[in-house]
């Protein structure tokens, strides 16, 4: 017969019928909270560990409890009702054995999860059982197992035990205290270090008080603790020291059931109820294995009791420490490496991620308070080196993080400082040196400000070299712009120049005089001056050096002098100069002193006044060959060094020789100038002379009398036809109209416009005949007389060759 037990919680499932699934059993269908009633069977039969525990342990809720949790060993014969009592007690569902068999139910140790309690529960295969027979090592390993690692050890015993060295587990107890004294024996600070020992006495009748009963037990265990060899240091050590001792009994399970429910009721309140005076549960006892460590711990002990080995509990615990701190370690470093990973890439493609300090703090406080909430329960020292180790590796992630930030902080600053600088430098109105300092200093105060935000404070990281490099490069920046500055407003200084400069030297040009030169130089250096001294007012804010403003100023000077010589060179082309010398000619030439085009008669001395005029236009030349003013005063001299000093290319100004410069035009092109222009000149003869050829052809008045005799029938017949006659009268009408509105001397005024132009253009058609080539043409021998002019008084050996066309 299938025994239940008459407890109302928990039901107990009968044996045989449980799912048994890798070493686990789960919760009977229908249990509100199965999974956190789920037992496992921690040590098999073959003694081996379960690899189950700690997942088993997660499922059941504890594994984040810390130290908030306990745990709870059962020990005493085989089928003395332990399995009932602990469901009893915390609602677990361990197998209780079958009336009918009587076989042993529980084999190696099993553990489960208390109903609504933080406690975990093993139930310890029970001592000497029938299967093991004389098999001790069990029991050995067992006991050690479960003082290494409980709280309370329950021991369960019939009261008719009681006095029994056998039946009572009084050899298990020896063991205990055995292996407790190596386990505890040394430690010096015992109270840290207790268990308690619970005595359930079961199937209490009652004849014999409770008191009676544990005195006879404490007896026992005094005489069993006095009898154990101690080693020396260890003699005086009483059993108090290591235990306390707590005894309680219960009523017999099958005689009287109401009561035997109301004391596990009883004892169940001792274990749940924090506010019972007889709480069992005393921080003292606490094996100190934070939860989520407690698999790991209890399997490094399993391994060291199934080896053999001596069981040093500090250890386990510091080798329990040192796994688990490295494995939370990691948990937390596997989060926060996710985290840095996300900014890393926009760190390397030379982003400034805004707030990567707050971010980096974050992720770092994040790591260490987990790493702190699970580790810092474990053996502190190995917490802290392992702490330190996390740091370490936390930092050194983070470092090229911030190095990175820097890196690209500097490139944005540098950026923004360029940009302040040409946003500063446009338009006319601003000061270099504040462009400068402005963009500097809002340049330097983002770079620390940010930099000092990226700053992890509890590193030794310094962001102070990479200021200085940004330091450096700013400058060569504001150099490179002053440098630029200083060419702009040198080329600004030589356009102003080469404006001023145009008229006064195009004005002395034209107006040829032995003084020329003179003007011209001292309109340049009033100019070079005024322009000298805009340029230093200007540069007063480039900070310059005494060095550079010497260079800009030799290159404004040799700049203003190349303005000069390429003005006078552009008016003394050939074009320009014969077109100067020319209007010299003709305005003394062809014009009268008053300024009125001359009209040449027979009688004028056109060979003299032609001798004179270009006499004097061709002694223009000598003038403009050199720049050679009259007053020495007015000569003007480059520095030597402008050329060497001067900030334009190297190449050019090697080359350049001032005195050089100086010489206009040279001997040759004068020559060829002055060839040029007599040419010109001459067209200028042939033409007068052909004017006063045409005014002396005159009309005999004979001829007037021979056109009256020829013309009388014409007359005739006009004055006797009345269509002509009135083509007459329509005439005479139309000249008494134009005369009655004195318009007679504006259409006369036409007429000789029109005629001055017809002569004006025959004039120029002849003259372009003559400069022509086919003056080339052979001479012929046709009297110079007839041409009424008298060769050898012409120096021109071009008219001389010339009398044909004439
Ligand atoms: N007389 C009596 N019998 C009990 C009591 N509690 C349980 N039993 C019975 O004793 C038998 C053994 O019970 P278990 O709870 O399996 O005992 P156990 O010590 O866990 O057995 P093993 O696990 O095999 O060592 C069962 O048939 C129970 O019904 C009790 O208080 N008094």
């Amino acid at each position: 017969m299938t025994q239940q037990t008459s407890l109302n919680s928990p039901v107990i499932p009968r044996e045989g019928i449980h799912p048994y699934m890798n070493g686990k059993i789960r919760s009977p269908a229908g249990q509100a909270n199965g999974s956190t009633n789920d037992r496992i069977q921690i040590v098999d039969e073959q003694k081996n560990f379960t690899t189950d525990l700690s997942s088993q342990i997660e499922q059941w809720g504890l594994r984040d409890a810390g130290f908030g949790y306990n745990i709870v060993a059962v020990f005493g014969s085989q089928s003395t009702g332990k399995s009932t009592l602990l469901n009893g007690l915390f609602g677990t569902n361990f197998d209780v054995m079958d009336e009918t068999n009587r076989r042993q139910t529980t084999k190696g140790i099993w553990m489960c999860r208390a109903k609504g309690m933080d406690v975990m529960v093993m139930d310890v295969e029970g001592t000497d059982g029938r299967e093991r027979g004389e098999d001790q090592d069990f029991e050995r390993k067992a006991a050690l197992f479960s003082l290494a690692s409980s709280e309370i050890l329950i021991i369960n015993l019939w009261e008719h035990q009681v006095g029994l060295y056998q039946g009572a587990n009084m050899g298990l107890l020896k063991t205990v205290f055995e292996v407790n004294l190596g386990l505890f024996g040394k430690s010096q600070d015992s109270a840290s270090q207790r268990t308690l020992l619970l005595f359930v006495i079961r199937d209490h009748i009652g004849t014999t008080p409770l008191a009676n009963l544990s005195g006879t037990l404490t007896a026992d265990l005094s005489k069993i603790w006095d009898g154990l060899s101690k080693p020396a240091e260890l003699q005086d050590r009483k059993l108090s020291d290591y235990f306390d001792l707590s005894f309680t009994a219960l009523p017999h399970k099958i005689l009287a059931p109401e009561k035997f429910v109301a004391g596990v009721q009883t004892l169940r309140s001792r274990f749940s109820d924090k506010d019972n005076e007889d709480f069992v549960f005393k921080p003292a006892y606490h094996k100190r294995i934070p939860a989520d460590g407690v698999a790991i711990y209890m399997e490094g002990i399993w391994e060291q009791v199934q080896t053999n080995k001596d069981l040093d509990l500090p250890t386990q615990q510091e080798l329990l420490a040192q796994f688990r701190c490295d494995e939370i370690a990691s948990v937390a470093l596997a989060e926060f490496s996710e985290q840095a990973k996300s900014q890393r890439r926009p760190v390397e493609a030379g982003r400034v991620v805004e707030g990567l300090g707050s971010l980096m703090r974050d992720w770092k406080s994040q790591a260490l308070s987990r790493y702190d909430r699970d580790a810092s329960r474990y053996h502190q020292d190995v917490y802290k080196r392992k702490r330190a180790d996390l740091l370490g590796v936390i930092d050194s992630t983070l470092s090229p993080l911030f190095l990175g930030q820097l890196k690209n902080l500097h490139k944005s600053c540098l950026v923004t400082f360029k940009k302040d600088m040409v946003a500063g430098m446009r338009g006319d109105a601003y000061n270099f040196a504040d462009v400068v300092a402005a963009a500097r200093e809002k340049c330097e105060k983002r770079f620390t400000q940010e930099a000092e935000e990226a700053r992890l404070h509890d590193t030794d990281w310094v962001w102070e070299d990479e200021l200085e490099l940004l330091r450096e490069e700013v400058k060569a920046v504001a150099d490179q712009c002053r440098a630029d500055e200083t060419k702009k407003l040198i080329n600004l200084t030589d356009r102003n120049i080469r404006k001023q400069l145009s008229e006064p030297v195009e004005l002395h040009l034209n107006t040829a005089s032995p003084d020329m030169w003179d003007k011209i130089l001292n309109a340049y250096k009033e100019i070079l001056e005024k322009g000298e001294a805009t340029y230093l007012s200007k540069a007063r804010s480039f900070n310059c050096t005494e060095e550079e403003n010497t260079r800009a100023l030799a290159t404004v000077r040799k700049r203003a002098w190349l303005a000069l010589r390429s003005k006078i060179d552009e008016q003394t082309a050939d074009t320009v100069i014969l077109g100067k010398l020319r209007t010299h000619f003709e305005e003394r030439f062809r014009y009268d002193e008053h300024g009125v085009p001359q009209v040449w008669k027979p009688e004028d001395d056109i060979d003299g006044a032609f001798k004179k005029a270009r006499d004097q236009t061709l002694e223009l030349l000598p003038l403009y060959a050199k720049i050679a003013p009259s007053d020495p005063s007015a000569a003007y001299e480059l520095p030597s060094d402008a050329g060497t000093l001067s900030l334009d290319d190297a190449q050019v100004d090697e080359e350049f020789d001032f005195a050089a410069t100086l010489l206009v035009l040279s001997e040759t092109k004068i020559m060829d100038l002055s060839s040029r222009f007599r040419k010109d000149a001459d067209a200028y003869y042939v033409e007068a002379k052909r004017s006063t050829v045409s005014s002396i052809a005159q009309i005999p008045t004979w001829m007037y009398g021979v056109l009256v005799v020829l013309g009388w029938n014409e007359a005739m017949t006009v004055l006797f036809n009345p269509m002509y006659f009135t083509m007459l009268l329509f005439a005479l009408a139309t000249a008494w109209v134009i005369i009655q509105l004195g318009l007679v001397g504006p259409l006369l005024q036409v007429s000789q416009t029109i005629a001055n132009e017809v002569q004006r253009q025959a004039a120029a058609r002849l003259r372009e005949h003559f400069s022509q080539p086919q003056l080339e043409q052979p001479v012929r021998s046709r009297p110079m007389a007839e041409t009424g002019i008298e060769m050898d008084e012409l120096e021109s050996d071009d008219i001389k060759r010339r009398p044909n066309t004439l």
